[in-house]
This record gives C-alpha cells, sequence and structure tokens, in this order.
C-alpha cells in the first residue's frame, strides 16, 4: 500500500533539516560510507554484515522526538498497528540505489514502513517465480509492507538517474504499467526515505517457509521420491542458493572454456543461439557475429548480465518462451546436472531440442562423476597437486574453500571442478542411486561417492566489521563466510548420451569428456 500525501510539505521540510549526517565517528548514529547511498541508523543499529540488528544493544536515545507524533498519527490512522522501534534513514542521490532485497524476517516484525522524502522515486518488488512490479513512491507518501509483500517479494532500488513512469499520472503513486504510450521519464532528486520498523523478539512464523530464516530447515534433505519433492529440492537447493551465491559466484565465472568457445566460434556467422542456464553471461559475448540471447533461473544473475549489456532474462529450463524451431543453436553448460530426477533432466534436453530449427545443433556440458577419465589428469587437477606439494592443506573444509574460491588460473574454471586427487574407481558408478534416502554431502576434491549429491559453496565472507559492506548483497540474510549447498546429479560415463537417444528429432553429432565433464553436440533431424 502506498498512502499519498501522508506528511505536508512543511512536515517534509522539518524532518529533511532534522537529520544532520555528521562526519563525527563518535555519534552512535553515525551514517555508514556506502558506496550507493548514506544510511542512519536509530533505535537499533542495522548490521550489513549479516542483515540483522543487535536486538540485546539498542541505541541510546531511541528514536529522534520530531518521530513520535507522525507515528501516534499513522497508529490512530491505523496505516500500522505497532509503535516502531527502530529507524533507517537513506539518502540516494540520483544514481544510487538499494539491491533487492527481503528485510531479515528474524530481525523485524511484520510491518515495514517507508517515508519518501525529497524526491520521488521508482521501487522494484519481485516475486520469487520472477515477477517484477514497479512502484511509483511520491515525494511525502508512505509505503506500507504487510504480509506478501514484507515477507515474500523483494524491494529494491535500481540506480540509475531517470525512472521510466506514467506521464498521465505523473505523480501518482501505483504500478508503473508498460503502456508504451502513456510513459515518459523522471529525472531523479535526492530523495531520503525513513524506514520504520519494529525489532522481533522471538522467531518469525510466517507462511513463506521458503524465505524465512527463522524456518530455515535443519534436516538434511533426502532423495526426491516424487516430482512434488524434486521440485522443492530444486527450489531450496539449487534456485535459491544461486540466487544467495550471485554475486560472489560470478565473481568466479570470468574464463570461457576453450571447447565451448570453439563450438560458438564454428556457428556461421548471424546465427541465433540461446544459452540456456547462462549464469552471469560470460559465454554471450563470446562471439559477437552471433545473436545470442541468455536465460537464467536466478534473477540476481540475469541482473549481473543485464549490468553487462547483454541479452538475458529470468525463465525456468523447463519452460523456455521461444518459440519451437526459433535457434540455430543452444547451449546448455551446467545445468541439466541441477535437474533432482532422471525424467526431469529427459525434459530438460527435450526442451532445449525444442528450440533448435531442423539441422540446428545443442551443445550441452554437465559435471562428471567420474573426475579422472583414461588416465588423463585436469589442467586443474594437475595444478592443484603442485599447490598441495607446496602447502600441506590438511583440514578439508579449507581446501574445500579453496578449490571453491580460487580466482581462474590456467583458463579453467576452478570453481565449478572438484577433482578427485585419487584415481577414480570404475564400481562407483554402478552405485546409481542413493540406497539411504538422504543427500550426502560431497567432500570437495574427493571422489564422488554418491551420484545424487549436496556441493557446499563458500560464501566469501567480509572480514572486518563496518568497512564498507555491500549492504544486501544477496537477497535474505546469512552470516559472512556461510556454507550453501547446492544439489547436484553427476553424471556416468554413458548417462548422457542415454539420456539423448530417449529424445525425439535429434542425432548425437559428437560426446566427449572435458574437464570433468560429459559433453554432447546433439543435431536436430
Ligand atoms: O529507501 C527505501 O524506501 C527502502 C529502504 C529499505 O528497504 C531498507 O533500508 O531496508
Ligand atoms: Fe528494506
Ligand atoms: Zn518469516
Amino acid at each position: 500500500m502506498v498512502v499519498e500525501e501522508i506528511i505536508s510539505s512543511e512536515d517534509e521540510k522539518m524532518l529533511l533539516e532534522s537529520v544532520i549526517w555528521s562526519e563525527d565517528a563518535d555519534d552512535q548514529n553515525f551514517q555508514k560510507s556506502l558506496k550507493r547511498r548514506r544510511v542512519k541508523h536509530f533505535g537499533y543499529e542495522f548490521h550489513y554484515e549479516n542483515n540483522n540488528v543487535d536486538k540485546d544493544k539498542p541505541l541510546p536515545g531511541g528514536l529522534p522526538d520530531i518521530c513520535d507524533s507522525i507515528l501516534e498519527k499513522w497508529l490512530k490512522k491505523g496505516y500500522i498497528k505497532y509503535k516502531p522501534d527502530q529507524l533507517t534513514i537513506n539518502q540516494y542521490e540520483p544514481g544510487h540505489g538499494i539491491p533487492a532485497h527481503i528485510d531479515t524476517h528474524s530481525a523485524f516484525e511484520d510491518e515495514i514502513i517507508s517515508l519518501s522524502l525529497g524526491s520521488e522515486v521508482v521501487m522494484d518488488f519481485k516475486h520469487p517465480d520472477g515477477v517484477t512490479v514497479q512502484v511509483m513512491l511520491p515525494c511525502r507518501s508512505l509505503l506500507v509492507m504487510t504480509g506478501e509483500s514484507r515477507y515474500l517479494w523483494t524491494h529494491g532500488i535500481t540506480p540509475r538517474k531517470f525512472d521510466t513512469i506514467q506521464a498521465s499520472e505523473h505523480y501518482k503513486s501505483g504500478i508503473i504499467t508498460s503502456d508504451i504510450g502513456d510513459l515518459t521519464l523522471s529525472k531523479r532528486g535526492i530523495r531520503t526515505s525513513f524506514t520504520f520498523r519494529k525489532v522481533r523478539h522471538t522467531p518469525c512464523n510466517c507462511s513463506y517457509s521458503s524465505v524465512c530464516d527463522s524456518q530455515r530447515k535443519e534436516t538434511p534433505p533426502s532423495f526426491p521420491k516424487s516430482e512434488k519433492e524434486a521440485t522443492q529440492l530444486e527450489q531450496e537447493y539449487v534456485h535459491r542458493v544461486y540466487e544467495e551465491i550471485a554475486g560472489h559466484f560470478s565473481s568466479t565465472r570470468h574464463t570461457p572454456w576453450p571447447r565451448i568457445v570453439e563450438f560458438l566460434k564454428s556457428l556461421p556467422n548471424g546465427s541465433i543461439v540461446a544459452d540456456i542456464g547462462c549464469g552471469n553471461g560470460k559465454y554471450l559475448g563470446i562471439n559477437k557475429e552471433l545473436y545470442m540471447i541468455g536465460c537464467d533461473r536466478s534473477p540476481n544473475l540475469v541482473d549481473i548480465c543485464r549490468e553487462r549489456q547483454l541479452q538475458a532474462f529470468v525463465c525456468d529450463a523447463l519452460a523456455i518462451p521461444f518459440r519451437t524451431g526459433s535457434c540455430d543453436a543452444c547451449i546448455s553448460i551446467a545445468v541439466i546436472h541441477h535437474f533432482a530426477t532422471a525424467e526431469r533432466r529427459v525434459a530438460a534436453l527435450q526442451e532445449l531440442v525444442r528450440l533448435l530449427r531442423p539441422g540446428g545443433k545443442a551443445l550441452i556440458y554437465v559435471w562428471a562423476m567420474e573426475q579422472e577419465y583414461n588416465n588423463q589428469k585436469s589442467k586443474y587437477l594437475k595444478e592443484n597437486r603442485i599447490n598441495q606439494g607446496k602447502k600441506e592443506i590438511s583440514d578439508t573444509s579449507t581446501r574445500g574453500q579453496l578449490v571453491e574460491q580460487m580466482p581462474d588460473v590456467n583458463n579453467q574454471d576452478l570453481a565449478f571442478s572438484m577433482p578427485s586427487i585419487n584415481v577414480f574407481q570404475e564400481e562407483e558408478c554402478n552405485s546409481r542411486k542413493v540406497t539411504n534416502s538422504e543427500l550426502p554431502i560431497h567432500t570437495n576434491r574427493t571422489t564422488f561417492h554418491s551420484q545424487d549429491v549436496l556441493v557446499p559453496w563458500h560464501l566469501k565472507g567480509n572480514p572486518g566489521k563496518d568497512k564498507s559492506v555491500e549492504p544486501f548483497g544477496p537477497v535474505g540474510s546469512h552470516d559472512p563466510g556461510s556454507v550453501f549447498h547446492r544439489y547436484y546429479h553427476v553424471f556416468c560415463a554413458g548417462e548422457l548420451e542415454a539420456a539423448c537417444q530417449t529424445l525425439s528429432n535429434v542425432s548425437i553429432l559428437q560426446s566427449y569428456y572435458d574437464q570433468g565433464n560429459w559433453c554432447v553436440i546433439l543435431q536436430k533431424i
């Protein structure tokens, strides 16, 4: 809900003048020098390192007195039910923004209200399914977020200097529709927002458990026994995780793999190519002679593509909104192994083939159970051996972290590979099914013992507090240095081909092993 003209211009002026952006570090309410905007906290300090408040340490002074009378009025009018005890003042210059986030459930109660002062702005609300709604927040309006809008949708402000707004209802609140006959640009001014929240002292028991940090399941996930369980597993252990690690994940993904580049360079100029599961878009700009468009299930990864001026959109690989036969080629790199049943993996392959025109080609990479093949160790594996020789690494978790987080070396996408040091044993692939239903957690740099595994991702934490921490990096909340688990089905030799053979209208042109992955090139007949 957006309530327009909630305060007078005189009150607006008075509130704006009351904010002292002091440079005095001793000031308890001292604003942090954030790259994108100025921030000041009252009542409780909000820590952007863990997106939470220190509930036992209220700031002296509470909320500014000047807020008392307006809060009383809003309580009386019924815009809010409870008196807030925390205030965050954000000041955005034109070009500043705030990343999409959900205010941590366990930190604050249901009602979150934000008063817009100084300049209007367009706020983006995003549903986990990818639906985005742009909401105009006029000057002197109050945004009230409760229920679904507070708990489930993310809110954020895109850093830019102009907003696209409705032309006919220039200063009115509401959802911006895409009616191109009624759009205009609005130049942003300096906007100051007062966000009032009530600190929560008991765990959140909202009905949005998929995004609720209080209700995060501690029980380990098990092998899916139904389609429904498979989608839940993918939602929790693939989609949510990529969304949370998107920024860090992207920073480890810059070097394209040579054979994928070779495929893209071999396509005729002018080919239309879809990258299904494009991640941060590292293949989208490889060959400037192609028309490449990417899609990914993670809105945060798609945002990264867009920031790089690459063409990408959010969609599910099982339902791609492209016409049948519209692509000359497709690539699917490290995607199919995230589907949790054989049927869903085949369905994803079939959907890929559907996009191709007759004669069109698809290149598919999936992670291999066998991390050594034909007695050949990947460059990466050798690299690690050298590293190991140089430096004794005993702790497995540290090792895992090293593997996951090393920057690209020798043209390899290091964070993707987790080769085994041991020689791969043939029997491993015979144990195809997980016998006990709990999914094992893979130890990085060891042989896979199961085809269905959880692979840890060590999110790089922010050492040193109170540095200019990027506020609301990933959606939701986490401690710095958190470990996330991604679900994988690693493929055995022959398994990818076998799956491809069940597809209609395709022939397998090539299949090969490349740096710990099984790969095929398909052609539509
Ligand atoms: O500037 C605003 O209106 C929103 C600020 C916000 O979402 C926050 O501080 O959590
Ligand atoms: Fe917020
Ligand atoms: Zn909750």
